[in-house]
């Protein structure tokens, strides 16, 4: 039997107009764990991110989430939420609004839980600005609540806390913490080292599209 990991990568590779992006990669990945991802700007971690999600296909290699190969068997993990730099909210709606209308994709959501997930990260969902009026922060915590309100299964974050204010920050790995004993799958990438060896089970490190090392971090000391 091959490995029975939640999200299972092996020998991933992809190129774009023959440049490698990704190289190589092979991931066992479990429920209750917070995975961190570090690395230098272009060393990909966002392509890494897209193709675990679905949104980039393999040159090589394969995904595989609950033993689902994506791309072949599934197009998209079944229970994702993800935040990969910019959502595509819209300037002319409420935060509420904003999710509201995403949620009515799946229409599995009730108001009441998108309005607890815009609680959740410290805004008001009742607040009637329009996105367009949000600061950096506001629009960092709404593409927050949005990867979280379908309380889904694997929970993949690119630079979550970039333009989080410390209380913003504390509140996030708070949040993270809870979620893991949730018992979700959690991927993280962060230029913050504090940050990933306070919340990671495993860091990877990331260089060239490939992965050049691996720090198990249970059972370290934090100073
Ligand atoms: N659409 C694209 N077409 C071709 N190459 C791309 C494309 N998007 C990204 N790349 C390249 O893929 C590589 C990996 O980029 P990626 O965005 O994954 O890095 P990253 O580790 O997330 O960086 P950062 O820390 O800046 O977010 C870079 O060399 C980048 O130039």
């Amino acid at each position: 039997m091959a490995d029975s990991a939640f999200l299972q990568v092996s020998q991933l590779s992809k190129a774009i107009k023959k440049e490698p992006i990704l190289q190589d990669i092979n991931l066992s990945l479990n429920k209750g764990s917070i995975y961190g991802f570090r690395g230098k700007n272009g060393s990909g971690k966002t392509m890494l991110f897209r193709a675990l999600c679905g949104l980039i296909l393999p040159s090589k290699g394969t995904v595989k989430v609950d033993s689902q190969i994506l791309g072949e068997e599934i197009s998209f993990p079944p229970s994702v939420g993800v935040l990969i730099e910019n959502p595509g909210f819209l300037n002319g709606y409420t935060g509420f609004k904003n999710l509201k209308l995403l949620a009515d994709l799946t229409g599995k959501i009730s108001d009441e839980r998108i309005k607890e997930s815009i609680r959740i990260v410290g805004l008001d969902p009742e607040d009637k600005r329009k996105y367009r009026k949000y600061s950096l922060g506001m629009k960092q915590r709404l593409g927050i609540a949005q990867a979280i309100m379908e309380e889904p299964e694997l929970i993949i974050l690119d630079e979550p806390t970039n333009a989080l204010d410390s209380d913003g920050v504390e509140e996030f790995k708070a949040l993270l913490l809870k979620l893991k004993s949730k018992n979700k799958c959690i991927l993280l990438a962060s230029h913050d080292k504090d940050e990933l060896n306070f919340l990671s089970d495993t860091i990877y490190l990331m260089e060239n599209g490939k992965i050049m090392d691996t720090y198990d971090m249970q059972g370290e000391e934090d100073e």
